[in-house]
């Protein structure tokens, strides 16, 4: 499923379509290809049920013309809705091909919407929104065609307040933003994507792939597998978790710092309690993490200050993404990973002046500012660093929104940085995708306390 990894802007769709064309196929060959493909998926669905397609009026309806006739081929009872005329060259040439005529009104199995894809360009008004539900509510099995119609295909938007959740989605030539982004993504069921014979291109955003991880060398030590520091703060509990959750996760030693008693530390980690100046200059430090637990006060903010001022593989999270400005981060060459969910990139953009941007400009733009990795946290989770496509990963548990979580992937990213066998962002996505298969392992209702218990199980399925 996911071995396209591409996702497209619709510019960048529509720039695709014609390099396609101008290689000598036509709007109507690319349309018969993406309908047969999709009608594939709806026959499988229906089972010999009889289906209804909605058609609109742009291309996205004359995929659903060709549906309609493949369909028809081979022996299915087919209805079509048509609300509004096919406005289209190629839309109308399918629906000559397809030869039936509309209905006002249909009851079946299987719904499939293809009243808007990638065109959509407003919320439906009353009268189609109406027709959609209607039409949803008189069938048991939902299909939206490239996209559920009232979304935003670049942004994930949900444009209407009420509109059908899908069973499946069948993607054309490409995945869009909204088939990996919230909110649009919840409502579209498992998805799909058919092939019409979309090139790769290196430059656009990707489904972040799933990494292969190497056990430690023969001859490895705990220092040549990487030392973490993790500095702690005010709330020994937050760090405790993270330091816990990088000991797992690839480096072979793991001390955390911090002033304040840690009663529940387990014997394999090390607590120090040195200023944070002699241990900071301790040169085997492979990586640093700093931010949960660290607190927003003056002494917080110092210990920020100082961490990114000696110039070490660093990740921030929690507490210190509120904290951090850029002053902290001119001149550093090291690599710097934050860490922030959806209100702490608020709080960055406006420390950093990304400000008032869509969720993937602000994360690009802070990416440039930091000149480091920045991992969007949430159900959505996307990694971008500078000059790199932005990465999505494929959505995990939502079993995951309990409290300490973050800090668990957090521990795990530090833990990857320490490691250092790859790129900064390459380590902040092995670390996204262990997080999310140790939360599957996990099951339902976990702990961020449990979660940590899976990570070497999780481990071992990326061997
Ligand atoms: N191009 C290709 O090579 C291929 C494309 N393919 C397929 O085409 C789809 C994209 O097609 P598309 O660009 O025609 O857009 P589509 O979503 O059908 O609708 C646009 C029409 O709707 C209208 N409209 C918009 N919003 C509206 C609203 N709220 N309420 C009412 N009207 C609204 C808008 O006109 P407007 O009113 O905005 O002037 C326009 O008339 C893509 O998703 C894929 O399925 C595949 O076949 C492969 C080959
Ligand atoms: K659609």
């Amino acid at each position: 499923m996911l071995s396209n990894r591409q996702i497209l802007t619709v510019a960048q769709m529509q720039a695709a379509e014609q390099a396609l064309i101008d290689e000598g196929e036509s709007v109507s060959s690319l349309m018969e290809k993406a309908g047969t493909g999709a009608a594939d998926w709806v026959w499988r669905m229906a089972a010999g049920r009889p289906v209804t397609v909605l058609c609109g009026p742009g291309n996205n309806g004359g995929d659903g013309y060709v549906i309609a006739r493949v369909l028809t081929e081979r022996g299915l009872k087919v209805s079509v809705v048509a609300p509004l005329e096919p406005k289209t060259d190629a839309a109308r040439k399918a629906r000559a091909a397809w030869g039936g005529e509309p209905v006002e009104h249909a009851t079946g199995s299987v719904f499939v919407d293809c009243l808007f894809g990638s065109g959509l360009t407003r919320g439906l008004d009353e009268g189609l929104e109406h027709l959609l539900l209607r039409l949803a509510r008189a069938h048991d099995l939902h299909i939206a065609v490239d996209l559920p119609s009232g979304i935003d295909a670049d942004s994930g938007e949900v444009l209407n307040d009420v509109l059908p959740i899908y069973d499946l989605t069948i993607a054309l030539g490409a995945w869009k933003f909204a088939h990996w982004m919230m909110p649009a993504m919840e409502m579209m069921g498992a998805r799909r994507l058919v092939d019409i014979g979309v090139g790769e291109d290196g430059e656009t955003a990707r489904l972040a792939r799933r990494p292969h991880l190497s056990p430690p060398e023969m001859d490895a030590h705990k220092y040549s597998r990487g030392l973490l520091g993790v500095i702690g703060g005010v709330m020994p509990g937050a760090s405790l978790l993270a330091a816990r959750a990088a000991m797992h996760g690839g480096a072979g030693y793991v001390k955390l710092f911090t002033t304040h008693p840690v009663p529940q530390a387990p014997a394999e980690l090390v607590v120090e309690h040195e200023s944070l100046s002699s241990l900071l200059a301790d040169d085997r430090l492979a990586a640093i993490l700093i931010g949960p637990g660290l607190g927003r006060d003056a002494d917080a903010h110092a210990k920020l200050a100082w961490t990114l001022g000696c110039d070490l593989p660093t990740v921030c999270d929690a507490d210190a993404l509120h904290l951090l400005e850029p002053v902290m981060v001119e001149g550093r060459t090291a690599p710097l990973i934050v860490t922030p969910h959806a209100g702490e990139l608020e709080a960055l953009g406006n420390n950093f002046g990304s400000v008032g941007l869509d969720r993937i400009d602000q994360l690009t733009e802070l990416a440039e500012a930091i000149e480091g990795v920045v991992v969007a946290k949430g159900p959505d989770t996307m990694i971008d660093a500078p000059g790199d496509p932005v990465l999505i990963m494929p959505p995990a548990t939502s079993w995951l929104s309990a409290a300490g979580t973050g800090d668990v992937l957090a521990g795990l990213i530090g833990s990857r940085l320490a490691v250092g066998s790859d790129s900064p962002s390459g380590h902040a996505v092995e670390a996204c995708w262990l997080h999310a298969e140790a939360a599957r392992l996990a099951g339902p209702a976990f702990t961020a306390g449990d979660l940590i218990d899976y990570i070497p199980a999780a481990y071992g399925n990326f061997l």
